[in-house]
């Protein structure tokens, strides 16, 4: 069995429980609040902007030119692509940058982030894409699933087509190939690391799913610091 198909299987509780969140399953029917969505939306720029950094801190620690250029370049379309798309999305609800101004990440947000931080400064490369990997995974899966899903939502239905798409799969397989490559060359100790970020990042992709459902705030008001 591959190092990605057994993550896989250990994360597969907190997988399912992904697919199976109202967040999820209310983008398909269109019964998600929009509240929640622009929320998700908020949050999700915050992480993205994260995510690109910890790409980066990836490409800083590869060992060969073409797998740098190739973080690098990931690092790049994270921006480039996820934040156009979150930019489309925050006209069209209504999120003026006022609102990107006033935003503190929620409790949940701020705690992955920190997580991929973490990650990217103390870990090797094989540590880094095991925390980033199940971002891609997770959603290329519910992508799918999706897939066919009519919600009435139209900003809805884009999302479900931004993560369903065939460039999409091409991107999340290279990093699965690439996760695979440097478990089979990482000690026992470096590939135990390398599940505990995965099995993490799981568990808080479906926390965020939470946090934007619930519209999850800190107990004590006004957080500006961050
Ligand atoms: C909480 C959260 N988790 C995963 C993704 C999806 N995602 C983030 S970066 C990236 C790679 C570049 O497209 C992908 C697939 C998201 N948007 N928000």
């Amino acid at each position: 069995m591959k190092f990605s198909e057994m993550l896989r299987a250990k994360a597969d509780a907190s997988w399912q429980a992904s697919f199976d969140h109202p967040f999820v399953t209310g983008i398909a029917d269109g019964s998600l609040p929009l509240d929640s969505f622009k929320y998700y939306m908020l949050n999700d720029s915050y992480y993205l902007s994260v995510f690109a950094k910890v790409q980066a801190l990836g490409a800083a620690k590869a060992a060969d030119l073409y797998t740098a250029s190739r973080m690098a370049a990931h690092a790049q379309g994270t921006y480039e692509a996820e934040l156009s798309l979150h930019e489309n999305f925050s006209k069209r609800l209504g999120i003026t940058p006022e609102d990107h101004a006033a935003f503190e990440p929620a409790p949940t947000a701020y705690a992955y982030t920190t997580h991929l931080l973490a990650v990217g400064y103390t870990g090797t490369l094989g540590e880094i894409i095991a925390a980033l990997l199940p971002c891609y995974w997770l959603y290329a899966e519910i992508g799918h699933r999706l897939q066919g899903m009519k919600p009435e939502v139209e900003i809805y239905q884009e999302w479900i087509n931004a993560y369903g798409g065939e460039w999409f799969d091409t991107l999340v397989k290279e990093q699965i190939d690439r996760l695979d490559a440097l478990a089979e060359l990482a000690s026992p100790a470096e590939r135990l690391r390398m599940e505990q970020h995965f099995l993490i990042s799981s568990q808080y992709e479906l926390s965020f799913w939470g946090m934007a459902y619930s519209l999850e705030k800190w107990q004590a008001p006004v957080m500006e610091v961050l």
